[in-house]
């Protein structure tokens, strides 16, 4: 069994891939991707491997171009005492003192020192092509309240859980975790949420702002593929120029240059780039004189 809320019926294992600590699927209806935690006995922490596999999944879930959204989950209930969890954070067993450590029988030399990398899967979340969608079944916490911070959208089921405990362990997500949170909730919200700590229900969170749609636990995976269909049913361009334009006033220049190289992309689609393109390859003078100046 991979959840007990997955439908083995709606999805399929997506092939080539042998992970350990995720699993990963395909909608076989619609063009949706499930990446899950697969860690419940631990709350679905993360450790090094979880996020190089997670890495992983996002590079190709950013490569299929029949795809339109992609899931992020927690599988359950946990085996040990039946709790839930999107994701607990970082692995507090395997923090060294300069970040998150590799499993002894996995060092060799080309095996990397401690690290903090889940930052680097924030910004795969931020900069996939496509909606990123945190389907929360249980406890999002630390480093797993980040994950559901940046991305686009957040599905709760009525077990969730959101919390922030980066302080009591002396992390500090000073990104996306926090400042755009504040975007999310409000300042004084998104301070509460760090300095005080407190647990907040799937109901509570979606009144603050950062849950867009609570459902009925037994729902969550059902509704979250109607969020799909819904998505798909859109156009792809409209999606993806719209995504990067709700990243680019909080992402600053980077946000530009990614909404402007989708820009660049559509540009290049028209007759008016490809006249400029085979001008040069024909060594001729680029005749533009057919193209208006649009208003
Ligand atoms: C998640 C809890 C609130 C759940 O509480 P509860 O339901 O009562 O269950 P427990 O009995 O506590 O837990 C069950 C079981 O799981 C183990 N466990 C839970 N969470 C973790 C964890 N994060 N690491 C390791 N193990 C965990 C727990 O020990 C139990 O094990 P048993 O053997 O069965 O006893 C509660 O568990 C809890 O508060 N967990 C800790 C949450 C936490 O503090 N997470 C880390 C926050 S810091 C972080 O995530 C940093 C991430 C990061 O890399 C980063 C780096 C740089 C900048 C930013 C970031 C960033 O934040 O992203």
């Amino acid at each position: 069994m991979v959840s007990e809320l997955f439908d083995a019926d709606s999805w399929e294992p997506v092939e080539g891939f042998d992970f350990r600590d995720l699993t990963y699927h395909r909608a076989t209806e619609v063009g949706a991707l499930r990446i899950a935690f697969d860690r419940p006995e631990v709350r679905n922490a993360f450790r090094p491997e979880t996020v190089d596999e997670l890495s992983t999944a996002l590079d190709h879930a950013k490569r299929q171009t029949d795809v339109g959204c992609v899931f992020i989950t927690g599988n359950g209930p946990s085996p040990k005492d039946g709790g839930w969890a999107f994701c607990s954070g970082g692995d507090q067993r395997i923090r060294g003192e300069a970040g998150y450590e590799y499993e002894d029988d996995d060092l060799d030399d080309d095996t990397p020192g401690p690290r903090l990398h889940i930052l680097e899967v924030q910004r795969q979340i931020r900069h996939m092509p496509k909606p990123v969608v945190a389907v929360v079944p249980g406890w999002a916490v630390g480093g797993g309240h980040s994950l559901h911070v940046v991305c686009d959208m957040t599905l709760a089921g009525t077990e969730a859980k959101f919390l922030q405990t980066d302080p009591d362990v002396g992390s500090y997500d000073a990104g996306f975790g926090s400042a755009y949170l504040a975007h999310q909730i409000g300042q004084k919200k998104a301070r509460e949420v760090f300095f005080l700590g407190k647990t907040y229900s799937a109901e509570e969170a979606a009144d603050m702002g950062m849950v867009n749609e609570v459902v009925p636990q037994a729902e969550l995976e059902e509704r979250a593929l109607e969020w799909a269909e819904e998505m798909l049913s859109k156009s792809p361009n409209a999606m993806r120029m719209l995504k990067y334009a709700f990243n680019m006033d909080t992402d600053g220049l980077v946000g530009q240059q990614v909404f402007a190289g989708e820009a660049t992309r559509l540009g290049y689609m028209t007759d008016e780039a490809q006249e400029g393109r085979d001008a040069f390859n024909q060594n001729r003078e680029p005749d533009f004189s057919e193209f208006p100046y649009y208003y």
